[in-house]
């Protein structure tokens, strides 16, 4: 059972335990972060339940790598908490890195060790099958494993970084743009071994500007817009529930009030009015039953990229007027 708190329009769960079979996986309570003049980070809540690909889209410097820096503990947030497989990010988080795998935007590597030199290095930190489950995935990526890092591709060297994160089998994998520098196949590879991961009850979270790739993996869509988390829902409920509404009117000059739902942009055109729904209801063509001048209303489902650039393009708006938040991954309503 869960409730929408009216005076935050965040979806608040009575019921904790019951968050995900499995448990919370990162629970992240009010954090924000400031750099000088730049918020970061502003009162984000967010809970990623366990054996989910959880994935944080967000334009440019949305706050997506800072948020992930908190949660590695590699940056302290100025308020709120933040905690990591049931350890709090900042008192520890030297165990919470032993615990995850992490690949940042752009690691930093040893660059005269060669792939296998720095594959042995790494294994003295995890468990005995860290060496064999390095070299599979070394094999299976085809990196020359005697070749300095330094003279490696790009997509070879994110490949050594990728095979570093996973083979100590986290439960948490982090991974900030992870497919940049990836050759298709390889990306596609990766991003169905994630599927895998959280099959087998291991938790993801991708960061990704690839927003159609997201689309093939994730659970769940978070979407953060100038340092607030506008968005959080299991990307079938989302897709399920958010329409592209379009009504013509007679009159370009008349006010058109558009149907239930989270309004998460508005488009006026001549005639025309485009709003991107959120939580529409199934009804929705009756709130237009008694309106005058709607010559004709169509529905259509949008792409996650329409329903990201839906959200980003429009005004920030209210805490009150948040899109919902779960902390259990089945649906419910919004409004
Ligand atoms: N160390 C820092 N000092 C000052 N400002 C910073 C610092 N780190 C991040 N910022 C600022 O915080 C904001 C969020 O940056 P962040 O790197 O988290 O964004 P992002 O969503 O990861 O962006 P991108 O997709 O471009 O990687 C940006 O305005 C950025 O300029």
């Amino acid at each position: 059972m869960a409730e929408i708190d009216a005076d935050a329009g965040m979806y608040q769960s009575d019921a904790p335990e019951k968050s995900g079979a499995l448990g919370t996986a990162i629970d992240v309570k009010e954090v924000t972060k400031r750099f000088r003049n730049t918020l970061a980070l502003d009162q984000i809540d967010v809970s990623v339940p366990k054996g989910k690909v959880f994935a944080l889209l967000g334009e440019n410097g949305a706050g997506k790598t800072t948020l992930i820096r908190i949660l590695t503990g590699y940056l302290r947030p100025d308020r709120g908490v933040a905690r990591v497989l049931d350890h709090d990010c900042v008192a520890q988080s030297e165990l919470i890195r032993r615990r995850i795998g992490y690949v940042s935007d752009s690691p930093a590597m040893y660059e005269w060790m060669s792939a296998s030199e720095i594959g042995w290095f790494t294994s003295a930190f995890y468990d005995d099958a860290f060496p064999r489950r390095y070299s599979e995935l070394i094999n299976e990526f085809e990196v020359p494993v005697g070749t300095k890092l330094s003279a490696l591709s790009k997509g070879q060297r994110a490949k050594v970084a990728l095979a570093l994160a996973i083979a100590h089998d986290p439960e948490l994998l982090i991974l900030d743009e992870p497919t940049s520098g990836l050759d298709p196949m390889v990306r596609r590879q990766f991003l169905e071994s994630m599927v895998d991961r959280a099959a087998a009850g291991r938790t993801v979270l991708l960061s990704s500007h690839q927003i159609n790739e997201v689309e093939r993996v994730a659970d769940v869509v978070a979407i953060l817009h100038a340092g607030k988390l506008r968005l959080v829902q299991p990307l079938d409920t989302l897709k399920h529930h958010t329409r592209i509404v379009t009504a013509t009117l007679d009159d370009a000059h008349v006010y058109c009030r558009p149907p239930r739902g989270d309004v998460l942009s508005e488009t006026i055109s001549g005639r025309q009015r485009r709003w991107v729904i959120n939580g529409l209801p199934d009804d929705w063509r009756n709130d237009f039953g008694e309106e005058g001048g709607v010559r004709s209303v169509d529905e259509v489902v949008p792409s996650l990229e329409e329903i990201f650039i839906a959200v980003c393009a429009s005004k920030p708006r209210k805490p009150d007027h948040a899109v919902s938040f779960m902390r259990e991954h089945q649906l419910e309503s919004t409004r």
